[in-house]
């Protein structure tokens, strides 16, 4: 037993025997003592389908983490929905939750000197949270993603939670009846699983894979199926190797697989999520990450696969058609993707694709073969300008010219915006701004999935333009620019914008502007006045006073 070992401060000694006898009333017994201390992060809930199957995959980890010679301490953490909260006030404690589950894994692993960390997750901040606590705690640790839920079925056509989303636009445009609206709510979910496109629980544990934090090929599987459960204990096996062979994760999390997370992201069309938790995590790890990183790998990586929420395909097809392995192995034999990056199984990620073949079969098409990518170059770009001196992130997948100059609708909240678009008052060629939803002011960084899809579902996805201090949802598209920065509740250019003002969006140009003099913008940065925190007390009124700029991640350490 290495001296080192963490759990003897709390295993070892005389002074201990207190210690130890209350490690005695939870299961340790006489030989025991000497063995690595490894505590289980179980974000099982049944608030959302995502964390329904967590349950069973701790349980399947614990079994196979004591079979290979540890002694596993589960602990909860929590989760919110991210799709039951969208919409609502409750939104806000979405991004909130991210630090709470981070805050709260390195709470139990450093406050019990644990030896190793296998944290489970599901829905969306269970993902970045986690991995910020692995990268700051830096004990040897495994990520075992939940899984995602499998396609609903309408006719002929597959489902996800976005269809439903988007349905609510079609209905207020009258393209869709109230009784098929609730036919495609009946449907959308059929059971356990995280939101069943490339959206933002798939994306992230495909980048957590990527990164070489969770095992090969397990980022894909279906929540249901027994390969799911399967490698939560081959996780639990590997990790008690990484313990023995002391193999930590600031030695998977470099500079270099993080540049490998973003061509991944970039060649599945992932969300714009990520490049708020990237650099969250690449904060925990010390490794430096900026928004320009993004913009210089988005310009050589092209998107590869055809998911949702544009494309076509669910994660399940992705699955099938050889998941995240195929994608890095196409991106590795074009220099794309760095293939002495370490993994937690020891070896690196050029050993780990080797017997993957480096063009995907002829037989699918979820997987573009190099030749034909659905788009040329990556699907987020960040754009600048005098509305977003610190940087935006667009996403410019599903839309034919990305760019439009027109006038501002501006709202200060989500909900006046949603309302305006469902009594239908946007037009094509108007440019949405919503406003004071940013880290410090919403506070919390709402997901403006509703808006956004009901857009989609009106048909404007094209030719309305949205831009917001605020976020997006991975199953956001159209003509979208989120997390613009410096945001409204800070004097960003974002709140000096009047109705009917002229923007242009261009994400060609990488232009994100108002189009009015630099004399009236400083007039209107004279006349302003900072709005009074919308939380006085509690968690969100902590947050707001703690959280960092989204072009930083929007930390809170
Ligand atoms: C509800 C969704 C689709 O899961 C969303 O929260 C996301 O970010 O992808
Ligand atoms: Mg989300």
């Amino acid at each position: 037993m290495p001296d080192n070992r963490r759990s003897r401060a709390v295993t070892q000694g005389f002074q201990r025997a207190p210690n130890r006898a209350l490690l005695r009333a939870v299961g340790f017994g006489d030989g025991d003592f000497d063995k690595p201390i490894v505590g289980v992060a179980n974000t099982h809930s049944t608030i959302t389908p995502c964390n329904m199957g967590i349950g069973a995959l701790a349980v399947r980890a614990e079994a196979a983490l004591r079979e290979a010679g540890a002694m596993p301490q589960v602990f909860g953490v929590i989760t919110i929905s991210d799709g039951i909260a969208m919409g609502t006030e409750g939104m806000k404690y979405s991004l909130v939750s991210r630090e709470v589950i981070a805050d709260s894994i390195e709470t139990v692993c450093n406050g019990q000197s644990m030896d190793g960390l296998l944290a489970l997750g599901g829905c969306d901040k269970n993902m970045p949270g986690a991995m910020i606590a692995i990268a700051r705690v830096n004990i040897p640790a495994v990520f075992v993603y939940g899984g995602t839920i499998k396609p609903g079925q309408y006719q002929d056509r597959d489902l996800t939670i976005v269809s439903v989303f988007e349905a609510v636009g079609q209905y207020s445009a009258q393209t869709l009846d109230e009784q098929e609206l609730c036919e495609i709510e009946r449907r959308a979910c059929p059971g356990v699983g995280s939101c069943g496109g490339m959206y933002t629980a798939n994306t992230m544990a495909a980048i957590f894979e990527t990164m070489g934090m969770s095992l090969p090929y397990s980022s894909t599987m279906a929540a249901e199926d027994a390969e799911k459960a399967d490698s939560a204990a081959e996780s639990a096996e590997v990790l008690v190797q990484a313990i023995t062979r002391h193999i930590l994760p600031r030695d998977i999390l470099t500079r270099r697989a993080f540049e490998n997370a973003i061509a991944v992201l970039m060649a599945l069309g992932g969300s714009t999520n990520a490049v708020l938790h990237l650099p969250a995590i690449a904060h925990a790890a010390g490794v430096p990450l900026t928004l320009d990183d993004f913009e210089a790998i988005g310009r050589r990586v092209p998107v590869l696969c055809d998911l949702k929420p544009s494309g076509h395909y669910v994660a399940t097809d992705l699955h099938r058609a050889g998941g995240i392995p195929q994608v890095m192995k196409l991106l590795l034999a074009h220099g794309l993707l760095h293939g002495d990056a370490l993994t937690v199984t020891g070896r690196t990620i050029a050993e780990a694709l080797k017997d993957v073949p480096e063009e995907p079969r002829a037989d699918q098409d979820v997987i573009r073969p190099w030749s034909k990518p659905l788009y040329p170059r990556g699907h987020l770009a960040v754009l600048k300008g005098n509305l977003a001196e610190e940087g935006a992130v667009a996403k410019t997948s599903g839309v034919k010219i990305p760019k439009i100059t027109g006038p501002a609708r501006v709202f200060d909240s989500e909900e006046a915006c949603t309302e305006a678009i469902l009594a239908r008052r946007i037009r094509p060629g108007d440019v949405v701004v919503i406003r004071y939803e940013g880290p410090k002011g919403g506070p919390g960084m709402r997901e403006m999935l509703s808006p956004t899809a009901a857009l989609v579902g009106q048909g404007l996805g094209d030719s309305v333009g949205l831009i917001t201090d605020g976020r997006f949802s991975g199953g956001t598209y159209g003509m979208v620019v989120g997390h613009v920065a410096p945001e409204a509740a800070v004097g960003g250019a974002i709140a000096l914008v009047q109705e009917g003002d002229s923007i242009t969006l261009d994400a060609e140009r990488r232009l994100l502007q108002l189009n009015i003099s630099d004399e009236e913008l400083a007039r209107r940065r004279a006349a302003w006045r900072p709005p009074a925190p919308r939380y006085a007390r509690g968690v969100l009124a902590k947050y707001a006073k703690q959280v960092s700029s989204a072009s930083t991640g929007a930390v809170t350490d």
